[in-house]
């Protein structure tokens, strides 16, 4: 097999199956002897055309006279990958695109899917004119979802929430691929250490001006190479979801209750600043998640962090009034990463947003009975919708008198924060998209 035909199988896995385009990468590349550079290519055109989706399907359905979605599934994608590599991948000359193609559509169709290939591709580089869009005065939203790929609901909802000109800084910015964010893990050594070791590693590493441990990466070798994550030295983790731990603000020697939290970000990043005292309880609903959390502190050296397996909405019925903190951070759509996943903006649904936003509530809930009186409850999530943010709180905080907001600001060093509940946008802060909202039980 070919490095298209190997990318294609991944491309038709995704669309087809709805596999996870890294984790299908992954089994590709350890089932198959791959070299870099084409690991690379197979990388680039598989991340490429899925995110890329429904704009390289509105390209070639203007270059077709019966719709894209009439033809097989695997032509289709046969389709997308040549036009992706025709229109944005500069390196990779027009002719190999089509040839290649064509070749596909003979293996997998027949002679005249081969000709439908080869006339449509051979069209798009004839006419790469013809390839154009709705204007912003003609239809906003559909410009906006087809040059910058984003699902045209999703653009839609923005717009009404935020204004056009923010909703394209936001498509625009998810986008570009982010640095390597990193946490110092004080445990073991200072950030300034640290920076000058990842140096001799050959990364570039600047400091977070978000939090006092956050570290950037713009430029790095492949992680697991790092002898310094091997060491424990740092936990990956973006700036935005280290806010948490500091809004929590947890006490040497007190007992946490960390109800969703694998792989375990932030709690060991909990746990180092209560400077491995106390007790840590992480739970989650996946058993090998939990194997994934204490891989992590065992690297990090913590020992306070215990985890179980239990769910979120039954916490508070197992540990009643126990905890002198509880961090809900919450399973959400995600919408504030979509930069992280390129194949992730396509999975979402707005009756997602509504089916979480129920089960937020209710976790919520639930966390809230496990609180000590006196104690601390934070929620976050890592998206920026609000009927997954404020609106939970606001509802939490109808039905629970014995709560009240406390200010998260005053817990981190932000600007552009007008509310006491955090909420962090891509765009505007340069961080994953990131809710806090901090409460108090009074008894
Ligand atoms: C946003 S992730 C947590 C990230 C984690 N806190 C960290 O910092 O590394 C949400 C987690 O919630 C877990 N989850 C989903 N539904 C749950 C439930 N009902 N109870 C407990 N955990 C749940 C998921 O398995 C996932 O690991």
């Amino acid at each position: 097999m070919n490095v298209r035909e190997l990318a294609l199988r991944v491309i038709n896995d995704v669309n087809i199956k709805q596999a996870y385009a890294n984790i299908v990468l992954n089994k590709l590349f350890s089932k198959h002897q791959i070299n870099e550079q084409d690991r690379r290519f197979i990388t680039e055109l598989v991340y490429g055309t899925i995110k890329v989706g429904k704009t390289l399907d509105w390209i070639l359905n203007r270059y077709m006279s019966r719709p894209l979605n009439k033809i097989s599934p695997i032509i289709q994608d046969i389709l997308r990958m040549g036009a992706y590599q025709i229109l944005f991948m500069d390196k990779v000359p027009d002719s190999a695109a089509c040839n290649q193609s064509v070749e596909l559509a003979k293996k997998y169709g027949h002679i005249g899917t081969a000709k439908l290939v080869n006339a449509v591709l051979r069209n798009i580089i004839r006419h790469p004119e013809k390839a154009t869009y709705p204007t912003p005065e003609e239809d906003i939203a559909l410009y906006l979802s087809l040059k910058y790929y984003h699902p045209l609901w999703m653009v839609e909802r923005w717009i009404e929430k935020i204004g056009k000109a923010d909703t394209e800084k936001l498509c625009a910015f998810n986008n570009c691929p982010p640095d390597l964010s990193i946490r110092t893990n004080l445990l073991k050594i200072t950030r300034a250490a640290l920076i000058k070791r990842l140096h001799s590693e050959g990364a570039e590493a600047v400091p977070s001006l978000l939090t006092p441990e956050g570290i950037l990466c713009k430029k790095h070798t492949t992680l697991t190479n790092m002898a310094s994550l091997h060491e424990g030295l740092f936990q990956v983790q973006d700036e935005s979801s280290m806010l948490v731990a500091h809004v929590l603000a947890p006490q040497e020697g007190e007992f946490i209750i960390d109800t969703c939290s694998a792989p375990g970000g932030k709690s060991t990043h909990i746990a180092a600043l209560m400077k491995d005292t106390g007790k840590i309880l992480s739970t989650d609903i996946y058993e090998q998640k939990l194997n994934i959390i204490s891989e992590n502190a065992k690297r990090l050296g913590i020992s306070i962090i215990h985890t179980e397996l239990i769910d979120a909405q039954q916490i508070g019925d197992k540990y009643p009034m126990q905890a002198d903190r509880v961090l809900v951070d919450a399973p959400c759509s995600g919408l504030g990463v979509l930069r992280k996943k390129p194949d992730s903006r396509w999975r979402k649904t707005e009756t997602l947003i509504k089916e979480l936003a129920e089960l937020q509530g209710e976790i919520l809930s639930s966390a809230a009975k496990a609180v000590k009186p006196g104690g601390v409850l934070v929620y976050s999530t890592c998206t920026t919708e609000v009927e997954e943010n404020n609106k939970v709180i606001e509802d939490f905080l109808a039905s629970h008198e014995n709560f009240i907001l406390d200010d998260a600001r005053k817990y981190v060093n932000l600007s552009q924060q007008n509310n006491k509940m955090i909420q962090l946008w891509p765009h505007i802060h340069n961080v994953d998209g990131f809710f806090i909202a901090r409460m108090l039980k009074n008894k």
